[in-house]
């Protein structure tokens, strides 16, 4: 059962258009759902975080909101594009995603993989200055930190509509978190939405808009980001203590 909170009288909704949608979604690997019926949407402008244990169902529902996992039922549109449409087809139509392995080719240079995405390699330093006295090194060269900001950096530099990111906080140290963060949310506050996939409850609800708490493939608890910040450790203790 989902434990709605309340938005309390006064809260500015969002009024951005719907860009991302899911009704009902099941899906899962070789016929076996791994999440049952999640319903969520995201406008222009929102983050959506989804938190949740190991296992739970995050990525499963973000690979499908991706394109890389058709869905056994239910259904997906992106960008207002409701058809079963694969990743290179989302990504064309301004899908940009971050998946859990780091997404730089390590034998490239920094300059080298900002080059690659479809935006101007100015527009990712404009987001993390402080890659630019790093850009001439091999990225295997580079902390775990500055990987996953040239990663992030490309992909915002295309200016995305819509935004995947699959925990990318994993492994890095909490300066480094808040940066990549940051990003995302002035990303967001640009117009791009947002799903943003953690398992920091705290971090997650500091910049995000709305939060669906995942538990065996069902969202378990739902509500305004601003009305759960205070719950960050019963959520944690709750949801992602499995
Ligand atoms: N490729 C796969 N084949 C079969 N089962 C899978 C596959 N990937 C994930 N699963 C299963 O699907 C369920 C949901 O996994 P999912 O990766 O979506 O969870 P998650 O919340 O993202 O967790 P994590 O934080 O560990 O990535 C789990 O039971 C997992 O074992």
């Amino acid at each position: 059962m989902t434990t709605a909170v309340q938005a309390p009288a006064g809260r500015v909704e969002q009024d951005g258009p719907v860009v991302v949608e899911a009704t009902g979604l099941v899906a899962g690997y070789a016929g076996t759902p791994a999440v049952h019926g999640i319903d969520l949407s995201v406008r222009a402008g929102e983050i959506l975080a989804l938190l949740g244990a190991n296992g739970a169902g995050k990525t499963t529902t973000l690979l499908s909101l991706a394109g890389e996992l058709a869905p056994i039922s239910g259904s997906v549109a992106v960008l207002g594009d409701a058809r079963r449409r694969r990743l290179h087809q989302r990504a064309r139509a301004g899908l940009g995603f971050l998946t859990e392995e780091r997404c730089v080719f390590m034998q490239l240079t920094g300059w080298q993989n900002l080059k690659i995405g479809q935006g101007r390699p100015e527009r990712a330093l404009d987001y993390f200055p402080e890659l630019e006295p790093h850009l001439s090194k091999r990225v295997g060269l580079l902390s775990g930190g500055q990987q996953q900001m040239l990663a992030l950096g490309r992909i915002l530099a295309a200016e995305p509509r819509v935004l995947l990111a699959d925990e990318l906080s994993l492994g890095l140290a909490p300066l480094v978190v808040e940066r990549l963060l940051a990003a995302v949310r002035r990303a967001a506050d640009d117009g791009v939405a947002v799903v943003l996939v953690e398992q920091h409850v705290r971090q997650a609800l500091a910049v995000a808009d709305h939060v669906h708490v995942l538990r065996r493939g069902r969202i378990v608890l739902s509500g305004p980001a601003a009305d759960l910040r205070d719950d960050a450790e019963r959520i944690a203790a709750t949801y992602l203590s499995e």
